[in-house]
């Protein structure tokens, strides 16, 4: 359980929509996708209405300071099918570069490869009240393009099971280009602030609108007015 779960969820029923591509940037082949992740009849690059309406007002809020540039849609909504094939290749992938294999892992081995995994992905849970973000169509991972159609370096790729994920690693670090990867997830999360979403505090490139975590994130920051979320698991 993450202190997001105790966020009460009032499914309001809002579709999930096709986001309009030709308005971003966007990940060709999908990465997940790539590496065999089954989506059946389903799209990630789908979600709630008013999540796409909000990625729009982002994407305006971007051009307004730098015309030519896009926001990059990385991944959008999870299946929790897709949310589970993730998770057991992430773990795969972090016994592999460990110089390991599965049959001869340690329980203690085993426990910190799991920490370190769901450090970043969420479980896949078919409990109605502790979804997956993703798989509410809530939630955004997203990156920056720039007017070159390169895409911007944040200092650490999508992902990444390290502490660069950490949206803030840059703020005090002696890196010599820490300044210009600190000041870049800024603007991709002043952007996405402005437009209602809420940033994922352990990652600079997840963001959402209406879920469990944005409600709680909203709550932290402003008590008094108290929210709960309006999107649950889609089926
Ligand atoms: C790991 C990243 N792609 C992600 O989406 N993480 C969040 C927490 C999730 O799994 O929902
Ligand atoms: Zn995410």
């Amino acid at each position: 359980m993450r202190p997001y779960h105790q966020i009460p969820i009032f499914e309001c029923g809002e579709p999930l929509v096709a986001i309009p591509l030709e308005l971003f940037a966007v990940e060709s082949p999908h990465p997940y996708e790539k590496l065999g992740a089954n989506y059946g009849d389903r799209s990630p690059y789908y979600l709630r209405q008013s999540v796409v309406e909000n990625l729009i007002t982002a994407q305006n809020y971007l051009e307004l300071l730098h015309p030519q540039w896009r926001i990059q849609i990385f991944d959008a909504y999870r299946p929790i099918a897709v949310q589970q094939f993730m998770v057991d290749y992430s773990f795969a992938q972090a016994v592999q570069e460990r110089g390991l294999t599965g049959v001869e892992l340690s329980p203690n081995q085993s426990q910190e490869i799991w920490q370190a995994v769901y450090e970043i992905w969420a479980v896949p849970s078919f409990d109605e009240k502790t979804p997956p973000p993703h798989s509410t169509g809530a939630a955004v991972d997203v990156t920056l393009v720039d007017d070159s159609g390169e895409i911007v370096n944040m200092g650490s790729p999508i992902d990444e099971m390290s502490g660069r994920s950490h949206p803030d690693y840059y703020a005090n670090s002696e890196h010599p280009e820490a300044g210009k990867y600190h000041t870049r997830r800024q603007l991709l999360r002043d952007v996405m602030l402005k437009a209602g979403f809420q940033r994922n505090p352990r990652e600079w490139w997840h963001f959402s609108y209406g879920d469990q975590m944005w409600a709680w994130l909203n709550n932290q920051s402003n008590p008094v007015n108290s929210v709960t979320a309006r999107y649950g698991r889609l089926v």
